[in-house]
């Protein structure tokens, strides 16, 4: 009976346990497949630490946020124990026909090193910031989006109520989907992001004109937001398990240039990490389960280097190389459209 590895690695996101179940579900039903989880990343893949999945580990897990398995930024050629030729001997040991890793850009960077090493390896994209270029949508993205645009409505009442300038950070290191999409369902007055600069000036006459009409100002900021001077993303906290600086805080430090050059009493929200938590929305559960489906047909006809990934509305199989090195970013004809109406 053929035996097959999932790993999830890289942030969470709402929607990685219905790919777990979609998974293990039709493989055991439809292909007769035995499954095991390694935990928490690749992690688990480089030290052989793998529990099993059957039908009862999954059953009820698509309404869980998070991850059943656990993840991390564990890199698979992490020295001391990491590498190919011992990650191939610690599937021989567990019996493992193949590995299907669910993650996000680097992830499939890494899945795609292996690949290149002689594993075999598939993946399924996965991330709230949905810019993987390969797949029009990834899971996660859409239940941020909600739980971003509630903030803002949040943010707006409380804001009205004070006469305020409002300014919520969300994330999106190198895409501003989440801003982008929370900000206009909410009727947010400007939207930052990580693709388009955008100098204090005009933030500050957008702010006023709302001010001006009576309104109380709403601002949407991207983590990875920079003002024209700025190389880099705001980052003060350090760095990530994959030596990455963390972002963060933007909204911190534009909320006061706000108030200092526009009189208006401003506040920042930072919205983090509640908005990867909790349960996923209907659509993430339905994209989680029909990826997971596609990904047991996919191990099942050994076609190892690639990707499920959603085009149209149809799920499809793309190479690795169609997934690695290229961030699906907000179009800037986009952005210019939308912005055509701030303030
Ligand atoms: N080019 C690479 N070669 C080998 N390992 C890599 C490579 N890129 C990433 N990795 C490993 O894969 C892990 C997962 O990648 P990363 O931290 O970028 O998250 P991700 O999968 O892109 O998900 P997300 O960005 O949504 O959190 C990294 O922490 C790192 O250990
Ligand atoms: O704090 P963590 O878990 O390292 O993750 C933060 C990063 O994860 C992401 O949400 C991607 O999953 C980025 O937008 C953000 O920069
Ligand atoms: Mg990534």
């Amino acid at each position: 009976m053929a035996r097959f590895g999932i790993l999830t690695s890289g942030g969470d996101c709402p929607g990685l346990n219905a790919v777990i179940r979609g998974t293990v579900l039709q493989g055991t039903s439809v292909h007769d497949h035995e499954y095991v989880g390694f935990r928490d990343g690749f992690k688990g893949l480089v030290y052989g630490d793998a529990m099993d999945l059957d039908r009862s580990v999954v059953r009820g897990i698509s309404q869980q946020g998070g991850t059943i398995l656990g993840t991390s930024r564990f890199g698979p050629y992490v020295e001391p124990d990491g590498g190919a030729d011992n990650i191939k001997v610690a599937l021989e040991r567990l019996g493992i026909d193949g590995v299907i890793a669910i993650g996000g850009d680097g992830t499939m960077a890494a899945a795609n090193r292996l690949l290149e090493d002689g594993i075999p390896v598939v993946g399924v994209p996965k991330t709230i910031d949905n810019d993987l270029k390969a797949t029009d949508y990834t899971f996660g993205f859409n239940t941020a989006v909600e739980i971003a645009t509630e903030a803002v409505d949040r943010l707006r009442t409380t804001g009205n109520s004070h006469k305020r300038c409002m300014v919520l950070e969300v994330m999106g290191r190198h895409a501003g989907w989440i801003a982008m999409y929370a900000g206009v369902a909410a009727g947010a007055h400007a939207i930052l992001i990580p693709e388009q600069p955008e100098s204090l000036e005009q933030i500050c006459e957008w702010v006023t004109s709302v001010r001006d009409r009576g309104r109380s100002p709403m601002v949407v900021v991207a983590e990875g937001f920079k003002f024209p001077d700025m190389d880099e993303a705001h980052s003060h906290k350090g760095m990530d398990g994959f030596n990455r600086p963390r972002l963060g805080g933007i909204a911190e430090i534009l909320a006061p240039l706000i108030e200092e050059h526009t009189g208006i009493e401003t506040r920042a929200t930072v919205l983090g990490h509640i908005q990867r938590g909790g349960v996923p929305s209907a659509w993430d559960r339905v994209l989680g389960t029909r990826f997971g489906q596609a990904v047991s047909d996919l191990v099942a006809d050994r076609e190892w280097g690639k990707m499920v990934a959603l085009r149209g509305t149809d799920i499809v199989r793309v190479p690795f190389s169609e997934a690695v090195g290229h961030t699906k970013t907000v179009p800037l004809e986009y952005y210019a459209g939308s912005r055509a109406i701030f303030g």
